[in-house]
């Protein structure tokens, strides 16, 4: 069940929230070799968003592109990461919606390095981790809500998905939920608490990413990166609104020009696989670009299918386009330049995905149990109060189902083990004017999860209330209030 709450702009014809691609330009030191001279730069930045390159066609002249902002070669990783992502961040952490952020450019150009850094000098990842559970304990002690966080980490090699926190070197396949949400089914997620947690997984993990030499980059990944976070808040009054949201952040592989890497070989495999895929993204963003939403390539690589969320999708994006400044590189930079420009004009459409949380405990501190209560169909049950909310919220109230019409043989009972079955069974076919409009006693009720225990000294007494739809059972002087789902 999907919510609109949030957004930078509104579309005038559909009202939906819409939100363009924030575009950034990183360009590092021109690099050279101890006993040769340093090339001349085919870049330079004119002001903090303008960059001018030299004109391929008339080298006496320049030609200018602007983007959100331009970080230059002394720029450090605290700033980019300042002002490029960090604002997004509270997207994420405070209106639950997804986030998306990619570093794009050619071999050397500096992606891994913005996006993973070094101990010295860290990264998007360290520092986007940081930032989030920093946030959300500050967000989560003043509120009623609780927030989780779970990381999964893949990379895209020779177009087969991986699972970089599973070394058992497993291929995945990709899946679109009815929602266009794309799933890898399989693929660990690993709840973490704190940053500790995170580096505890991260860090060996980042290890099994594929690096190799190459003549362009002592270590160029072979392989386009995922590290996928996902938040899940949830609040622990009524109306027990449960949201959900994932961070993507993507270390895309340069593309090589070939006759300047000669690389031959495996090496050679690699790279027509991460030129391909990003020959692929390059038809997305023109077709994008073109309102071409029809035929948006997306499913001819796995990376634009994993990517299809943040382009064009339902995630506020963010991509940090990283040149290579030395003139011979000029070609790769021209081309960066193109995409990036492209790419600045796509818009996303952000939405908050909101569930009615199943059963949540009345008070966790009490006896107070929790019924889990399923129906066989798919549509969650709602309470009357639930179902006003769900209406204020204006959500698709029709997915789901008063449960005042919910059949009683359909409600499979889970609950806790100290409420013996029977009790449980027999306080519910006493209270079969909690199930308004049917006209029997309920004969059968499924309850898998219970185990019987045939104590029964004190009689169920049962106090049905339609309003919430609470009931208690009293059993061996105690009393437990179940509450049906909210
Ligand atoms: N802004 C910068 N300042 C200083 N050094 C940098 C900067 N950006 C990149 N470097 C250095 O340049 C080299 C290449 O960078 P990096 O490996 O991040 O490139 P890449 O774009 O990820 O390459 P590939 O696509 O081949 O994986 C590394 O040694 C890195 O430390």
């Amino acid at each position: 069940m999907l919510i609109s709450l949030h957004s930078d702009l509104v579309d005038p014809n559909s009202g939906k929230n819409m939100s363009k691609i924030n575009v950034y330009l990183r360009f590092r030191p021109v690099f050279h070799k101890p006993d040769e001279e340093p090339e001349d730069s085919c870049i330079r930045s004119a002001d903090n968003s303008t960059i001018e390159m030299i004109n391929l066609r008339n080298t006496q002249e320049t030609v200018s592109y602007k983007f959100q902002q331009v970080f230059g070669e002394n720029s450090s990783q605290e700033e980019v990461f300042g002002t490029a992502l960090q604002p997004l961040l509270s997207h994420f952490t405070d209106d639950v919606q997804n986030v998306s952020v990619f570093a794009y450019g050619p071999t050397g150009s500096g992606k891994t390095f913005t996006i993973l850094g070094s101990d010295e000098t860290p990264g998007f990842i360290p520092r986007t981790l940081r930032h989030l559970f920093a946030r959300t304990r500050k967000n989560c002690s003043s509120s009623n809500i609780t927030a989780t966080f779970s990381m999964s980490y893949i990379e895209i090699y020779q177009e087969n998905v991986h699972d970089l926190l599973d070394d058992r070197k497993k291929l995945f396949s990709l899946r679109q939920d009815n929602c266009g949400n794309i799933l890898i089914p399989g693929i660990t997620e690993i709840k973490v608490e704190n940053f500790n947690d995170f580096e505890k997984y991260f860090v060996p993990a980042s290890h099994q990413r594929r690096m190799a030499k190459t003549s362009l980059n002592e270590r160029s990944s072979r392989s386009h990166t995922i590290l996928i976070v996902k938040l899940t808040t949830q609040e622990r009054k009524a109306p027990f609104l449960r949201k959900t949201a994932k961070l993507s952040i993507v270390d895309l592989a340069g593309s090589e020009d070939n006759r300047q890497t000669g690389n031959r070989g495996l090496r050679l495999k690699e790279s027509s696989a991460i030129n391909t895929s990003l020959h692929v993204l390059g038809k997305v963003v023109v077709a994008l670009n073109k309102n071409n939403q029809h035929r948006v390539p997306y499913r001819d690589s796995k990376l634009t299918r994993l990517l299809q969320d943040s382009l064009g999708g339902s995630s506020h994006t963010c991509m940090v386009v990283n040149l290579s400044p030395e003139m011979s590189s000029i070609f790769d930079t021209q081309r960066a330049l193109n995409f990036a420009t492209k790419s600045m004009t796509i818009i996303n459409r952000p939405f908050t995905r909101v569930e009615v949380a199943e059963f949540t405990p009345s008070n966790e501190k009490d006896e107070t149990e929790t019924v889990n209560r399923k129906h066989k169909s798919t549509a969650p049950i709602l309470s009357p109060s639930m179902l006003e909310e769900a209406k204020k919220l204006k959500l698709p109230v029709e997915r789901f189902v008063d449960i005042e019409n919910v059949k009683p043989e359909d409600a499979a009972i889970k609950a806790h083990k100290q409420v013996p079955q029977k009790v449980l069974i027999e306080s519910i076919r006493n209270s079969a004017n909690i199930f308004k409009g049917l006209e029997q006693t309920p004969k059968k009720i499924t309850s898998n999860d219970i185990s019987v225990n045939d104590d029964i000294s004190v009689p169920p007494k049962m106090t049905p209330s339609k309003q919430s739809q609470v009931f208690t059972v009293q059993h061996n002087n105690k009393q437990f209030t179940f509450k049906f789902k909210t």
